[in-house]
């Protein structure tokens, strides 16, 4: 207890300048063992979470006053407090004030929902930390850390903690996040001498939220959450502005231009009014509605709203989209590139056979993890198999837990392999513990141990063990050892042997891994010398061959995405031959080239190449950053999926760069706009998919906004010029009414419209195209003279019919009509209304019903038509109005028609074109 309470008490000598058992003692914990779940408590209790603070909570009063910031807002308000000085009628007041209150509360609660959504992905993007607690190694939520937890890092971990080294093996760590540095520093248990040394200086600590780049490590926990030295500078890194999405951009600019046209197009109504003798007050107060109804200051914020629902609807699909203008490049995606390992295949990796040179094959039974299972010998041979298995036990960190794997699956094949060959795992790493290693790093693709053991003459050795890449591990070897013990030099006559064997295991779409040995002399080796320069002149033991089954989901993804113009190539550090042959499984299409191969090609040869490579074998990170930026360059959208650490500056250049939930590293997460929880390639798919929908639906509620706003204008200044109803054909409050409460459903009806089919049959949208284009504003200008023409004549029938208040009951009606059926219509743009496909669903019908029953009801009800200046119509004013709503539809169909004709004539775009020729290795 006395010792908790001093737990994290720095005494006058920092903890860089100590040594690690000291640190250890002042934590009253043991290396070995870590902190008992008691301690573990107890110090919870004392330090709390090790999380860093948020900013201040707003509270709800500033929060609902925020939303008297916006523009349109302080119009409202300013006009309702005019309206009652002026007019003394409390009716039109109450009105624009509850307006600007509706207002408020719809944007609080978008902002609520927005925050919940940031909240609920945050909790779904937890780090995990792994920590040694009563002598085991658990993983545990990084929150839940306390000073004095023994905490395991590895290449491609983001350190949970502040803490002092005490085990490291080639441990990196960047601390550009801290330091600004962005090489990363060599890190070891050393105690750094001297006060006062820089961050960057104390390589035996390592500090929150930096990156563990290299190797691996062990770290007792100094100080966590606000304590940290990260925490002492959280306050200078909160606060910074989510940036805006390219189509928010993009409808800011033309929220100004529409706004200052219709601001000249109402200078010219009140101008036209004046002159006519209108009284002032009416005319402000049409100009307001005219204003809030025409100036579409919402339009950012409808897209910011709808961005936000769609990472929530993304996430249950099983990616999490980081950042909101991700959704939305989405949907351009026009190439992915993807690993193969755990993304197209299952990352079930078993081995199937197992080769020793000399010609002996066998093959392997068994499924999964199980370790029920025999390796045969194909010509019945029995073989001594044990020194064969040794390094497949010994150079791993993966254990098995019953049938469950906790660790890298290839190293799980390995070691299955071996226990079916009937050594005791667990034992055999008690017997010859690990003196040194290298670990596996994709850069160099093996990794190597050291272990004491006693040579085939009887002399204690330092054996190294080596498990990686066959190509790597052959190109390093000098002999090769012969199942009765001899161990022949591998010569350029022979080599062949070996590459032969690769390949043909290769062929059949198995990942290859070759096993090798080293023997040094006890007295000469030094553990903390140059290791990886130690691996050379290695004696071959074996090679395996291992099945990693493909996703079955993924090769109809693949089909999917040819059909919408989605270029797939695969991107692989495994072998080309295993990766040409999956990627044939698949269906990737394009041949296969080696990272070196590629690294050869000029810019200029890889542009012209591009379009018939299909798979990119043994890649180095470099490879994937410069694979990005040609395609890029050349005009496409790329998604790149990444799960290693030197994945990180591919997956930043990418359009879309994609980490893995499962099996990737917290730098790749870091790095990469999206995650896939489930690593799966047909979530990516999916997620494109529903980009294009979301973008979609944008684009038919902004359809729909264009053109009713288009009417409002046009309809005034008409009126005014021709004289028709007095040049007011609304009131300000029939004008609220129809923006407000007619429209409203209809505007959520197209924002969450169900995608329109054929989406993923389209070619993806080319990127800076203008939200509308040249065709649609003609299309919008025609469909806004309609409803202007239409709205204006049953003003003149209705007011033939029964005077003014018939006149103006009949446009509302008509023009509400109009909107109701342009919202219709704005769900395709190509396909006939009369289309199967295009009947919306029980849900949308819902909200277009909703607003048909406020057209009716305003002219039905009493009350309401009182406040509303409007009156009842006859069947016969009800036919006219429908069948001149009507009269859109006959417009549109001829348009889309058109339209229809010229699409058809439009080519795929080039990048989307497959390649003939399929699959060649
Ligand atoms: N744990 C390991 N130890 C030693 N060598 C390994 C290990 N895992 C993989 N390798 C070798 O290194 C090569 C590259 O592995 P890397 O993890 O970079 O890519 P990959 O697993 O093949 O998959 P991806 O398709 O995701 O790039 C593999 O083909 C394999 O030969």
């Amino acid at each position: 207890m006395a010792v908790d309470q001093q737990a994290g008490k720095e005494t006058s000598v920092p903890w860089y300048g100590r040594a690690a058992d000291d640190v250890a003692r002042e934590f009253g914990v043991p290396i070995e063992q870590g902190l008992s779940a008691d301690q573990v408590q107890r110090r919870l209790a004392e330090h709390g979470p090790n999380r860093l603070a948020g900013g201040k909570k707003e509270s709800a009063v500033a929060a609902f006053l925020r939303q008297y910031r916006d523009f349109m807002q302080i119009v409202l308000l300013v006009a309702a407090v005019v309206n009652q000085l002026v007019t003394r009628e409390w009716g039109t007041t109450l009105v624009l004030a509850g307006l600007t209150v509706f207002n408020a509360v719809i944007g609080l609660r978008q902002e609520a929902k927005a925050e919940e959504s940031v909240r609920a992905l945050a909790q779904m993007l937890k780090t995990v930390a792994r920590v040694r607690r009563d002598g085991q190694a658990v993983e545990v939520d990084a929150e839940q850390l306390v000073p004095g937890d023994i905490v395991l890092v590895e290449a491609g971990n983001r350190v949970p903690a502040d803490g002092r080294i005490c085990v490291a093996a080639t441990l990196e760590i960047e601390e550009a996040a801290l330091t600004g540095e962005s090489l990363p520093v060599g890190k070891s248990p050393d105690p750094v001498p001297g006060r006062d040394v820089p961050l960057g200086d104390r390589t035996c600590m390592a500090y929150m939220n930096t990156s563990v780049t290299r190797g691996r490590g062990e770290m007792i926990v100094t100080a966590t959450g606000m304590g940290t030295e990260i925490g002492h500078i959280a306050h200078l890194l909160a606060g910074t502005e989510a940036d805006k999405t390219p189509l928010q951009k993009q409808l800011d600019s033309l929220s100004k231009i529409i706004a200052t046209i219709a601001g000249i197009a109402l200078a010219l109504v009140v101008l036209i009014g004046l002159a006519r003798g209108e009284s002032f007050n009416t005319l402000f107060i049409t100009g307001v509605a005219l204003a809030v109804a025409a100036i579409p200051t919402g339009l950012p914020a409808v897209v910011t709203a709808l961005l936000s629902i769609g990472t929530q609807e993304i996430a249950r699909r099983n990616a999490i989209v980081k950042r909101l203008p991700a959704v939305e490049t989405l949907g351009s995606t026009s190439v992915i590139c993807s690993d193969k390992t755990g993304t197209l295949t299952l990352n079930k990796m078993t081995a199937r056979e197992l080769a020793i040179p000399g010609e002996n094959r066998f093959t392997v039974t068994g499924e999964g993890y199980r370790t029920e299972g025999e390796i045969k010998h194909v010509g019945g041979a029995r073989l001594d198999l044990d020194p064969y298995l040794l390094p497949m036990a010994l150079c791993a960190d993966a254990v098995l837990d019953g049938e469950n794997l906790i660790g890298d699956p290839t190293e799980g094949a390995l070691i299955v392999l071996a226990a079916k060959g009937g050594l005791d795992l667990a034992e055999t790493r008690r017997a010859y513990p690990r003196i040194a290693e290298v670990p596996f790093d994709s850069d160099y693709k093996f990794m190597a141990t050291f272990h004491h053991m006693t040579s085939d003459a009887g002399a204690p050795v330092v054996r190294c063990y080596v498990k990686g890449a066959p190509d790597v591990l052959i190109a390093r070897a000098a002999s090769y050892r012969k199942p009765d013990g001899t161990v022949l030099p591998v010569t350029d006559a022979n080599r062949h042997l070996a590459t032969d064997a690769n390949d043909r295991i290769a062929a059949a779409g198995e990942r290859v891994m070759v096993v090798a040995q080293r023997d040094f002399d006890p007295a000469a080796f030094d553990p903390s010398g140059d290791l990886i320069g130690q691996v050379r002149d290695l004696t071959l033991l074996a090679m395996v061959g291992i099945v990693d089954p493909p996703r079955p989901e993924a090769k109809a993804a693949i089909a999917e995405c040819r059909e919408a113009g989605i270029r797939v190539r695969m991107i692989t550090g495994d072998h080309a031959t295993t990766a040409a042959a999956i990627a044939k499984e698949l269906g990737i299409e394009g041949r296969a080239v080696t990272g070196t191969q590629f690294a050869a090609m000029s810019d200029e040869e890889l542009l012209a190449r591009l379009p018939e490579l299909g798979v990119i074998a043994r890649v180095a990170p470099e490879d994937k950053l410069r694979l990005v930026r040609l395609l890029k360059a050349s005009g496409n959208v790329v998604s790149m999926t990444g799960d290693g650490v030197n994945d990180a500056p591919a997956l930043k250049a990418a359009d879309i760069g994609v980490a893995m939930g499962i099996t990737g590293t917290e730098v790749s997460k870091e790095a990469a706009v999206m995650i896939l929880t489930d690593d799966n390639f047909a979530t990516i798919v999916k997620a494109v998919e529903y980009g294009r929908g979301l973008y979609d639906n944008l684009l038919k509620y902004l359809r729909f906004q264009m053109s009713t706003l288009v009417a409002y204008i046009a309809i005034f200044l008409v009126a005014g010029l021709l004289d028709i109803a007095a040049g007011t054909p609304l009131n300000p409050l029939q004008i609220l009414w129809l923006n407000m409460v007619v429209d409203i459903p209809i505007a959520i009806a197209l924002g969450f419209d169900d995608p329109t089919s054929g989406l993923m049959r389209r070619p993806p949208r080319p990127v800076g195209a203008p939200v509308l284009s040249a065709t649609d504003w003609v299309r919008l200008c025609v469909l806004g003279a309609v409803m202007t023409v239409g709205s204006l004549w049953a003003y003149q029938i209705g007011f033939a019919a029964g005077g003014a208040v018939v006149g103006a009951t009949m446009l509302l009606t008509t023009l509400s009509l109009f909107h109701l059926v342009a919202g219709l219509l704005s769900r395709d743009q190509l396909n006939t209304i009369f289309d199967r496909d295009a009947i919306p669903s029980v849900a949308q019908l819902r909200r277009y019903g909703f607003a048909l029953l406020a057209i009716i009801l305003v002219t039905l009800l009493d009350p309401l038509a009182r406040i509303f200046g409007t009156t009842g119509l006859s069947l016969r004013l009800w036919c006219i109005a429908i069948a001149i709503a009507l009269s859109l539809l006959v417009v549109e169909e001829l348009i889309k028609l058109v339209l229809r004709r010229r699409h058809h004539r439009v080519p795929a775009r080039p990048e989307a074109a497959t390649v003939p020729g399929g699959t060649a290795a």
